[in-house]
């Protein structure tokens, strides 16, 4: 008789051993034209094969994630949403954990299939974790969060964007006199209420700007209590320093796991220099998240 397979380690605690190893930092794949010409390659799919694989080299074994962005694939139809494939599945052979940046939500049904897009056992773009807006409501996203929940995967929810744009939405207050933002914060600490008793990082996180200055606070977003992590774009090419990161996140650090693209694509295309500017910046986030 074959013994049941052992069931996946929850998304959150997989991420917490990788941050504790490499650093709180998610490495962004975002070829966009501008990035690709300046490692002299063309802007097409042979510049953008070339430009993928050579930040998977980079960053694969190096960092704690690695979070390509979806639409500089989607761009180029078919083939580049099959690149996009082959470096999630490069990057888990790697043994390094992928948040991919798509950023959906609908209602229920349509959530579902997404979630089975990205999130399912058998799902042709697999991801350990995706974002998600909350935007037709947070309680239109319950397929795609039960299901990472099943298959040991996270997600990541629109809380408080980097854009200031975001603030007309997400700083807007509800009847009960809560913001959305909190609201949001609030619905994914009940999702996390499990892991949180076990002493673990949830699986459900927030993306939070290192941009978004006092509104944390302002907002009432409750980070410590939400209880999963926080991916925190913003860091170096949109203007957020580590001064920054350590007053937005106060309380909240060791949930943090900061996301950068341009401020370490830069340092390409040479794979030496692009893994040592990703292992650079993810040594001065540890120095500014720790305790
Ligand atoms: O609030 C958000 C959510 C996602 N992003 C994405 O992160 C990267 C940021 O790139 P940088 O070059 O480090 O500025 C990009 O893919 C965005 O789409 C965000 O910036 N803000």
């Amino acid at each position: 008789m074959s013994a049941d397979p052992l069931p996946p380690l929850p998304f959150g605690a997989r991420l917490q051993a990788a941050m504790a190893e490499y650093g709180p930092l998610c490495a962004g794949i975002d070829p966009h034209r501008g990035l690709v010409e300046s490692w002299g390659l063309t802007y097409d799919l042979a510049g953008l094969e070339r430009f993928t694989m050579t930040c998977v080299e980079a960053f694969g074994g190096a960092v704690a994630a690695v979070k390509p962005q979806s639409a500089f694939f989607e761009v180029f139809g078919a083939k580049g949403v099959a690149l996009l494939e082959r470096a999630l599945t490069d990057l888990r052979d790697a043994g390094t954990l992928t948040v991919l940046d798509v950023k959906r939500g609908d209602i229920g049904t349509t959530a579902d299939a997404y979630g089975e897009a990205f999130l399912g056992t058998d799902a042709p773009a697999a991801a350990d974790a995706i974002t998600l807006s909350p935007y037709l409501g947070y309680g239109s996203l319950r397929p795609a969060i039960d299901l990472a929940h099943q298959t040991g995967r996270g997600v990541f929810v629109l809380a408080l964007t980097s854009n200031p744009e975001g603030a007309q939405v997400q700083h807007a207050r509800l009847a009960d006199g809560r913001s959305v933002a909190g609201a949001i914060a609030d619905d994914a600490a009940a999702d996390n209420a499990g892991a949180r008793s076990r002493g673990e990082l949830g699986s459900v996180g927030l993306v939070v700007g290192a941009t978004v200055g006092s509104a944390v606070a302002d907002l009432g977003v409750d980070l410590p209590a939400m209880g999963g992590p926080i991916l925190a774009p913003g860091l170096g090419a949109q203007g957020a320093t580590a001064a920054d990161v350590r007053s937005v996140f106060a309380g909240a650090l060791g949930q943090v796991l900061a996301s950068s693209s341009r401020d370490v694509l830069r340092a390409g295309p040479d794979v030496s220099s692009l893994r040592a500017r990703a292992r650079e910046v993810a040594t001065q986030v540890a120095d500014i998240t720790a305790a």
